[in-house]
This record gives structure tokens, sequence and C-alpha cells, in this order.
């Protein structure tokens, strides 16, 4: 049995759009078994279970499952049309979907390895990531996730065919469904080095609240929100405080002040608050000052999670945004994370 773990993660931290990706512990695991003597004969030899977040929503084919699709994408790159006789794919998933916790990251990952290990393919884990920007486009929550730990990421300046390449349409990437309609021609393959990371160190003191609303925003329609241009007041605002980011919550003994001013933002979070009732309020009034143990607080990617970074009283921090959450009638689920240093994990038993 194969047993691959991709951690959840959380983008931009504030400031940091598109950038900075924080890999936290809640795993996406799939136990992943070839056996040709046992196999069922399921559609391009694949044959998908699937327990926890999104059981009983998530498709369970191999051409319309967001993980299978991915592996069977990064296959065809490598001239195999489907997967071996008799795979079986065993998913637990307890990510919670769309709550802005990278679990469509978590899950393009996953399917990238999965390719790797059941093709054989013996990718790098610097080409595995091409692989998943042909998909998910922005790269800090696939960067946290492959990678681990506290991560700022960026895209090369690649060559304008390479560029060309890189901006195919996701539904020439990702056929739909992808399996059904085999045109037998090869997917566009990623050009090499479009995306890079760099982990940042992150003080052990600090541990992340998320609080999680019971309703999903899906990533599309929160990045449908932003607006195409920013002014450069704006602009210089986030770059003075990114700049600031990954040294502040590197620091030990952590300063909550430098934490919380370094995670403001001007370019996503404004813009998102017709997405989230109650986030300005949030993000407003919960501070180090009349939170003490509060270190900063965030939207979660592109939300509607809260990430409250916080060195002490979790309880009293997680039930002030609850109560914030319960006046707009919204019901929440919280949990207290930790950085997820290991990234990606891969084990034969
Ligand atoms: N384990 C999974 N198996 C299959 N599909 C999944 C899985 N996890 C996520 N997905 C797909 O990804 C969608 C959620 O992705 P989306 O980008 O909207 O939110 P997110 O990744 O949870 O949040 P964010 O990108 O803000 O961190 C789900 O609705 C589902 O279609
Ligand atoms: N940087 C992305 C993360 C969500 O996938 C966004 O905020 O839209």
């Amino acid at each position: 049995m194969i047993t691959i773990r991709v951690p959840c993660s959380s983008a931009n931290i504030g400031p940091g759009f598109d950038v900075i990706g924080l890999a936290l512990s809640i795993w996406l695991e799939l136990r992943v078994d070839i056996s040709p003597a046992t196999a069922s004969g399921a559609p391009l030899n694949c044959e998908i279970s699937y327990e926890g977040d999104g059981e009983g929503e998530v498709p369970l084919t191999a051409d319309s499952n967001l993980i299978t699709r991915t592996a069977l994408y990064v296959l065809r790159c490598h001239k195999q049309r489907v997967f071996p006789v008799g795979t079986k794919v065993h998913i637990i998933n307890p990510i919670p979907l769309g709550r802005g916790l990278g679990s469509s990251g978590a899950a393009v990952v996953a399917g990238v390895v999965l390719a790797n290990e059941v093709g054989k393919l013996g990718l790098s884990k610097a080409r595995m990531l091409d692989y998943c920007l042909m998909i998910e486009r922005h790269p800090d929550n696939v960067a946290a996730a492959l990678y681990g730990g506290f991560v700022g990421t960026y895209l090369n300046d690649l060559s304008p065919e390479d560029t060309e390449r890189k901006e195919i349409p996701l539904s020439e990437v990702l056929p739909e469904p992808a399996g059904g309609v085999d045109t037998g021609l090869e997917p566009p393959e990623p050009p090499i080095g479009i995306g890079h990371y760099m982990k940042f160190p992150w003080a052990k003191e600090i541990k992340a609240i998320a609080i999680i609303p019971q309703f999903e925003v899906a990533t599309a329609k929160a990045r449908g929100v932003l607006p195409t241009s920013y002014s450069r007041a704006d602009v210089v605002f986030n770059l003075q405080r990114i700049a600031l980011l990954p040294v502040a919550l590197g620091r030990s003994p952590p300063n909550a002040e430098q934490i919380y001013l370094a995670m403001q933002d001007k370019v996503h979070q404004p813009y998102r608050k017709e997405l989230i009732p109650g986030l300005p309020e949030i993000l407003l009034s919960v501070t180090p000052k009349s939170h003490p143990g509060l270190c900063g607080i965030c939207l979660s990617g592109a939300g509607p999670t809260i990430l409250a970074l916080a060195t002490d009283n979790f309880d009293k921090i997680a039930k002030v945004i609850l109560d914030m959450f319960s006046k707009k009638d919204i019901k929440c689920e919280w949990k207290i994370l930790e950085p997820a240093e290991e990234g990606t994990t891969v084990t034969y038993s």
C-alpha cells in the first residue's frame, strides 16, 4: 500500500495575496493499492472510495474527481492513458471544502503525487509543482502543501511560448470529463520551472486558530470580486507590510503589535466582505490590545475561514469570533492548528 499525505494550507496571511502560504496540520490522505488480481473493471482502471468532508458530494469516478483527474493529466503527459490495472484509491479527507483551507490545492498536489507513484514517473518536487500550477494557477496553496511550512512563492518570467502554454485554458488541461472523451492526444505539458518557493522560519510559540464558518465560498467567486487594478497607495500599503511579515512571524519571542500590523491588507480582504458577513468587524475589533495572546488576524485564503495567529488564550479568542459570526446567524467550528513543516509525504507498507 502507498500512503500519500498532504496538509491543508492557509494562503495570503493578510497582505501576501497569491504569494504567501502556510501548511497546517489537517491532512488529506490517499491509500493506494494496485492489485491486478482483484481488478474490478472500474473505468480507467481506477476504483475510488471516499470518507470525510465532501462524502456523498465529491464525484467518485476517475474522470471527474479532482484528485484522479489531476493524476490522469500527469499520466497522459507521460503517455500513460489510464491507471495501472487494479488501482484502488481510498481518499480520507478531513479538510473542509471551499472554506479557505486549501482543499483544492491539497487535492491537486495529491493527484500529481498519485500519478508520480502509480506511473513510476520519478518526478522531482520542483517538477511536480509545475504540474500543480497548470491546474491551480496561484502558487501559494500548492507550494505550501507540497513543501510544507511557511513559504513565500513566486512565478517565473517565462518565454512568450511558455507563457502561452501556461495559460492554456483549464478545460484543455483537465478536459471534462477527463477520461470519457479520450481524444488520444497528449495534453499540454507544463513549461519547466513555472513557480518557486522559499521557506521562512516560524516562531514556535505561534499557533493558528481556524474559525471555520459552515458555508462555502468558491475560490473562483472570491477572485471574481477583486478589482483588476489598484491604486499606487494600496499597492505600497501591502508592499510595506509584506516586507515585514516573514521576519515578524519568524522572530522569537513574537512581537504581537508588529505581527498585527504586518498582517494588514488592502488588496483582497476589503473586497471579499460582501461574501463573508461580519468580516470587516471581526478584522477590526480583534486586536492584540483587546485580546491578549492574539498576534494577528486575517481571512484564510479566499475565505470564509478566519485565521487568528496567537500564542495564548486560544479559547477566548475563538469564542469572541464565534460570537461575532453568531450575531450574523453563522455557525462555525474552530480548531487550533500548527504549521505542517514536512509537507507532502509518501510512505510504503
Ligand atoms: N478531496 C477532494 N476530492 C475531490 N475534490 C475536491 C477535494 N478537495 C477539494 N475538492 C474540490 O475543490 C473545491 C474547493 O476548492 P476551492 O478552491 O473553491 O476552495 P478551497 O481550496 O477549499 O479554498 P482556498 O482555495 O480559498 O484555500 C471543492 O468544491 C471540490 O470541487
Ligand atoms: N491566493 C488565493 C488563495 C485561495 O486559493 C486567493 O486569495 O484567491
